[in-house]
């Protein structure tokens, strides 16, 4: 039943009757009154949250290395976008993963609006997730999309799944990185790029 507070704000429509019961369901089983004055409009909100955290799957994040430009006076360095803040969540718990992500390219022929990279990073990381695949998904998106020189991408990132339960244990981050091109082959504009991410 859609509850009394969510009819009147008209907030639920186009929210299917069985997601907001879903989520009643888990608030029955977790131990509360889902009609309780307080409760009444969770499943709502519960479900818009739902929609932000993965609205990575209604989108390609490609297209947005789509717009690329040539005219950089000639610049052929590392380009470096670091400690880019997001949030993903775990395919196991479906539980927060917490992080930052370093995204390097060596530009080949074109490069791309900086805003692009972290595009491409919110894009996968707004799905449910294991850390090593969001790294993986970002590279690869990169590398096959700008053809770039190399690309490095390394995300660090705290699990609530292991902070807020299971081990238990707050603090700890995970470290992931994929090297491709330069950055794989040649050792030097691996440690270049590394020193670059601080790391
Ligand atoms: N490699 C990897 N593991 C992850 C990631 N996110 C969560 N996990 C782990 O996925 C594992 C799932 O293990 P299971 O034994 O199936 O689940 P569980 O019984 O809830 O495990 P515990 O978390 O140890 O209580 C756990 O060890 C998590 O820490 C991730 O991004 N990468
Ligand atoms: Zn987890």
């Amino acid at each position: 039943m859609t509850a009394p507070n969510d009819l009147a704000n008209g907030r639920d429509n186009g929210i299917p009757e069985d997601v907001l019961g879903a989520v009643r369901r888990l608030i029955e089983w977790a131990g509360d009154d889902p009609a309780r004055e307080g409760l009444a409009d969770t499943p709502g909100r519960v479900a818009r949250a739902y929609r932000e955290y993965f609205r990575g799957y209604g989108e390609d994040p490609a297209l947005h290395l789509s717009r690329t430009f040539e005219e950089v006076g000639g610049y052929d360095e590392i380009v470096l976008l670091r400690d880019i803040g997001f949030q993903s969540h775990c395919e196991h718990h479906m539980a927060p993963i917490i992080g930052k992500a370093h995204i390097a390219y060596l530009p080949g022929d074109r490069v791309v609006g900086i805003s692009k990279l972290a595009r491409v990073l919110k894009g996968f990381a707004s799905r449910l997730q294991v850390q090593e695949r969001l790294t993986a998904e970002v590279a690869d998106c990169i590398w096959e999309h700008l053809q770039p020189r190399g690309v490095a991408v390394v995300i660090e990132a705290a699990h609530a799944c292991m902070s807020a339960r299971g081990v238990n244990t707050p603090g700890v981050t995970m470290t992931t990185s994929r090297m491709m091109g330069v950055f794989r082959d040649d050792e030097r504009s691996r440690k270049e790029v590394l020193s670059l991410m601080g790391l």
